[in-house]
């Protein structure tokens, strides 16, 4: 039933986007729960929206749908967030049009953690060379690391973000900055929502983050070109934590998200609302009942809309040294059902993330960065660069 909600590839307008939300709340209402009736694969990502939530008659109607978008799709569109995106739309453009030896300045090759601005192709996944250019920016972060303490090599993964000069881009550092600190909070109010939508006490999910001042949350503001022929933007992959808020900031297709059956569906950019979708963590510690949906770019090519694509992706991360293994949740039987009549989740084309089973989150999330920045990961973590890479060079990465 849910397959057929709406077509596929279609160019959404707001007008339409209330059409939707119409539309899928209207089969929702007319659904018994729990919603065991649904059928588990889609063709289109559910929109919710986020205004519902502050209205005592409303909520429980979102956080049905909320629950529905967790365990059968992975991804959602949340309208009607508070955070304000304007001014920061207005940045983007002009940061990518800063000299290019200005944006070399605060390369991300200079950072032990991993933040700044990489150019073209000096990205990876799954072995293949990414066609974005970026700028890698986090939240603010006290960091635990002290240099020569034998501290873990991951807690340095996290620390100060590299900004362009002020003189350059004025009040682009404050507007990136007061964005970061809404989107986190957003993001720590969705957490709660999800505990709920999933039948797990409040605050359940608290645990797996680090005291406040410790926690880093990366935002990226991200351009992908024109290219001759569909190219690859960014390649198959999951997010590694828990949630990802994503600003689609052009009206540009071309971000993808895998289904049940592996068919790649279009999630094209609606305005005025987030992208949200579950990391590799999340669905680690939830035991597949939050789904992390493998998604992908393409560039754009056809210039039906001119110019680059943009997007910012905002990562909410949990603490460093969590091992999701010795985080144990219990759901209710009801809630585990609707995962079990979602049926067994086939193989995607994503890889990526695997060792949450093992290592602390901090560890997997520094393999990942490794993999995907090996210039990074040769100049700061050289030891961890040549168990990865025995031959050293990127071309050879086969594991993403
Ligand atoms: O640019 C996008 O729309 C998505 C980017 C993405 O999935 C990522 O950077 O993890
Ligand atoms: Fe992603």
């Amino acid at each position: 039933m849910e397959s057929n909600l709406f077509p596929r590839s279609q160019t959404v307008s707001t007008a339409l986007a209330q059409v939707m939300l119409a539309s899928y709340d209207a089969i929702l209402t007319r659904l018994p729960l729990p919603l065991t009736t649904m059928a588990a694969n889609f063709s289109s990502v559910p929109v919710l929206d986020y205004a519902q939530t502050a209205s005592p008659e409303l909520r429980p109607q979102f956080i049905r749908e909320l629950q529905h978008a967790l365990i059968n799709v992975g991804f959602l569109y949340l309208a009607n967030v508070p955070v304000q995106t304007d001014e920061l739309l207005r940045y983007i453009p002009k940061l990518f049009a800063l000299p290019q030896e200005e944006k070399n300045k605060i390369a991300m090759v200079n950072s032990k953690h991993f933040l700044g601005y990489n150019k073209l192709g000096a990205e990876f996944t799954k072995g293949a060379t990414d066609w974005r250019e970026q700028f890698d920016i986090a939240t603010p972060h006290v960091s635990r690391f002290v240099e020569g303490r034998g501290d873990p090599d991951y807690w340095s993964l996290w620390g100060p973000s590299q900004w362009p000069s002020e003189d350059l881009i004025p009040g682009f550092k404050a507007t990136m900055e007061k964005y970061l600190l809404e989107v986190q909070e957003l993001s720590y109010n969705f957490a709660n929502l999800i505990s709920e939508a999933l039948g797990l006490p409040q605050g359940s999910l608290a645990q797996f983050y680090d005291r406040p001042e410790f926690m880093q949350h990366r935002g990226k503001i991200v351009c992908y070109p024109q290219t001759d022929r569909p190219a690859q933007g960014v390649g198959p992959h999951y997010d590694a934590g828990f949630l990802t808020f994503l600003l689609q900031a052009s009206d540009h297709k071309g971000l993808q998200v895998q289904n049940l059956t592996g068919d790649w569906i279009d999630v094209p950019p609606i305005p005025n609302t987030f992208v949200v979708n579950i990391g590799r963590a999340l669905e680690f510690v939830t035991r597949g009942l939050a789904r992390a949906t493998s998604h992908r770019v393409i560039s754009p090519s056809d210039n039906t809309v001119p110019g680059p694509r943009y997007s910012v992706p905002f990562f909410q991360n949990i603490g460093l040294d969590v091992r999701l293994t010795e985080h144990v949740l219990n759901f209710p039987p009801e809630i585990l059902q609707l995962r079990d009549a979602r049926g067994e989740l086939n193989a995607t084309d994503s890889v990526n993330f695997t060792e949450f089973d093992r290592e602390p989150s901090g560890r997997v999330n520094l393999i990942g960065r490794v993999k995907s920045h090996p210039d990074v990961a040769e100049r700061h973590y050289p030891e961890l660069f040549r168990q990865i890479f025995p031959n050293g060079a990127p071309a050879q990465v086969s594991a993403y």
